[in-house]
């Protein structure tokens, strides 16, 4: 069978500078992939020429086993787009709107009115199908943007920063309706939002500098969160030099007269050396915990990788 995405060796140039390098991607199941990187990484220009909106200067794509370049049509047919500002008619009604979507993407006119209400349904915008596009909110606006991209029912659907814009309700509404829509097809989102990212996707992919950083599933992304420092609270907690004494701790960082960070290197297990040495010198330890580095830590150190 073949992947749904297969992106190899994808290379990009505006004028004279490279916007992305050497891409390789492979995506075999549904579900939410995240693509995830700062401004300027790289991000839209891989969605673009995945999506047939740009051609890449190098590499291949192809969606659902179809070559993008040999039948771009064709990948097309595989793929709907989200793109960070939606392309919404505003004085069409929902319904109109979607019917002409629907004809864009060369559904039979027979089966033109089912599919719209389907990608109504799906996206939960049945009750507003004759409300003008001008007049819904922001949420709803996105949702017909979803809507769109669905009619077709492609492999694979992208979303660029789908929430962006929207206020906190909205946010949780669409993640709801993200998470809806992977169970049916491959949903390969871009933000910069990394709790978002956390929240939704399987399986991350981190540009940088217009290259693949990281590519692993969310639990290997974490994993990748290694802990740094240990934070202790003891009653009679020893002078900093008497702490650095203890091997595999490099520095001591005071929090009040009786807790402390400890930087250490080497393993975890240095957490039973701790409490050892506390109970032999009667420091009184009453907290010990491993301080994992925040996911914007992780962050900060992939992208410096490439620096
Ligand atoms: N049309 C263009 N002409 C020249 N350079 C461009 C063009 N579009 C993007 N770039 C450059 O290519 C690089 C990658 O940009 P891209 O828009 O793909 O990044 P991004 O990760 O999507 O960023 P953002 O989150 O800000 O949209 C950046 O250095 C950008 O300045």
């Amino acid at each position: 069978m073949s992947a749904l995405l297969k992106v190899e060796n994808l290379s990009h140039r505006y004028a004279t500078a490279w916007a992305i390098r050497d891409i390789n991607i492979e995506i075999n199941q549904k579900g939410v992939v995240g693509l995830l990187g700062s401004n300027g990484a790289g991000k839209s220009t891989t969605m673009n020429i995945i999506c047939g909106v740009l051609n890449q200067t190098e590499g291949e794509v192809y969606v659902n086993g179809i070559d993008k370049r040999k039948d771009p049509r064709g990948a097309k047919r595989e793929l709907g787009f989200l793109p960070q500002t939606p392309p919404l008619y505003a004085d069409f009604t929902v319904n109109e709107y979607l019917t002409y979507a629907a004809t864009l993407r060369f559904i039979e006119r027979i089966k033109i009115k089912s599919a719209v209400e389907e990608a109504m349904e799906k996206t939960g915008i049945t009750h507003f199908s004759s409300r003008l596009i001008k007049n819904l909110s922001g949420g709803y606006r996105q949702r017909v943007g979803i809507a769109q991209a669905i009619i077709h029912k492609p492999g694979m659907v992208i979303l660029d920063e789908p929430t962006n814009g929207l206020d906190p309700n909205q946010v949780i509404e669409a993640r709801k309706l993200i998470r809806e829509i992977a169970n049916d097809h491959l949903v390969l989102l871009s933000s910069h939002v990394l709790s978002e990212i956390n929240l939704l996707c399987r399986e991350i992919i981190m540009i940088e500098g217009g290259r693949i950083v990281f590519a692993d599933s969310i639990d290997a992304f974490n994993s990748y969160a290694q802990p740094q420092t240990i934070f202790v609270k003891m009653d009679n907690l020893p002078a900093a030099s008497e702490l650095q004494r203890i091997p595999g701790i490099t520095k001591v960082e005071a929090v009040s007269p009786n807790s402390c960070h400890l930087y250490f290197s080497g393993s975890s297990t240095i957490t039973q050396t701790i409490i050892r040495t506390s109970i032999e010198n009667n420091w009184g330890l009453s907290e010990i915990s491993l301080e994992k580095s925040l996911l914007d830590d992780v962050f900060k150190q992939l992208s410096h990788s490439q620096q």
